[in-house]
């Protein structure tokens, strides 16, 4: 069977052949109404805590490119918000458009942004990250979303390792790096229950979404529009466009950690 991704045949639209539960209750990314999103006083302030020593590689996996952290102990977390107990981080990644209008895949009152950032973590109460994907209260994710403007010095590290993994299956080491330097100042954030975005979109995720965007700027864009799906020696494809739209919200409620 020919592998998942963002094209015209194997793309959102397709993911439900191979993967029914694409049709599912809880199904992400969604539009985000902040109007509709309940204030809930009982949400607790997201809590942060990144080790730079953590952070191991960049990978272009085909899909997009993730840096890989060091999970095998409580060093890189991700407590409070509306989570119990602890959640690992295990990888950062991005979704991004071919053009600035468009690359996000969750959705402010429709409007999409040119990028999104995911900062993946899984729930310690079960033994791996595997595991975890397949609970309901597995993962949690937190996105950033990012708009154009002033160039972003914080994306520029990601972004300047970017050539040395073009094409699908390279990896290079990405040490001390602090992802939580990515993170705008507000830690305000909506939450609803969904899924993975892609394959095998396992409705396991918590999504805490960030209030406060990120700035990026078009050059800056254009770096990441430099990787391609295809892998060295395979027709070149650039990789962009590479974010699933947004999906029913099934009678989900949105909840909101600020007034
Ligand atoms: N866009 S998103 O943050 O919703 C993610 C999509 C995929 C993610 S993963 O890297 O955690 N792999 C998911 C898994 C593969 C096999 C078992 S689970 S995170
Ligand atoms: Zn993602």
């Amino acid at each position: 069977s020919h592998k998942w991704g963002y094209g015209p045949n194997n793309g959102p639209d397709k993911w439900e052949e191979g993967f029914p539960i694409a049709n599912g209750p809880r199904q992400s990314p969604i539009n985000i109404v902040p109007k509709e999103a309940q204030f809930s006083p009982s949400l607790k302030p997201l809590k942060l805590k990144y080790d730079p020593s953590n952070s191991l590689g960049i990978l272009n996996n085909g899909h997009s490119f993730q840096v890989d952290y060091l999970d095998d102990a409580d060093s890189s977390i991700l407590t409070g918000g509306p989570i119990s107990g602890t959640y690992r981080l295990k990888q950062f990644h991005f979704h991004w458009g071919a053009s600035d209008e468009r690359g996000s895949e969750h959705t402010i009152n429709g409007i999409k942004f040119p990028c999104e950032l995911h900062l993946v973590h899984w729930n310690t109460k079960y033994p791996s990250f595997g595991e975890a994907a397949g609970q309901s209260d597995g993962l949690a994710v937190v996105g950033v979303l990012l708009k154009i403007g002033a160039a972003n010095p914080r994306l520029q590290k990601v972004l300047d390792a970017l050539a040395s993994i073009k094409t699908k299956g390279l990896q290079t080491t990405f040490a001390n790096f602090d992802p939580e330097t990515l993170l705008p100042a507000s830690r305000d954030y909506w939450t609803y229950d969904g899924s993975l975005t892609t394959p095998p979109l396992l409705e396991s995720v918590t999504w805490i979404v960030l209030k406060e965007q990120i700035s990026v700027s078009p050059a800056q864009m254009a770096m990441f529009r430099s990787l391609l799906f295809s892998g060295k020696g395979e027709d070149e494809c650039c990789m962009a466009d590479n974010y699933r739209p947004p999906q029913p919200l099934k009678g989900r409620q949105v909840r909101a950690s600020f007034k």
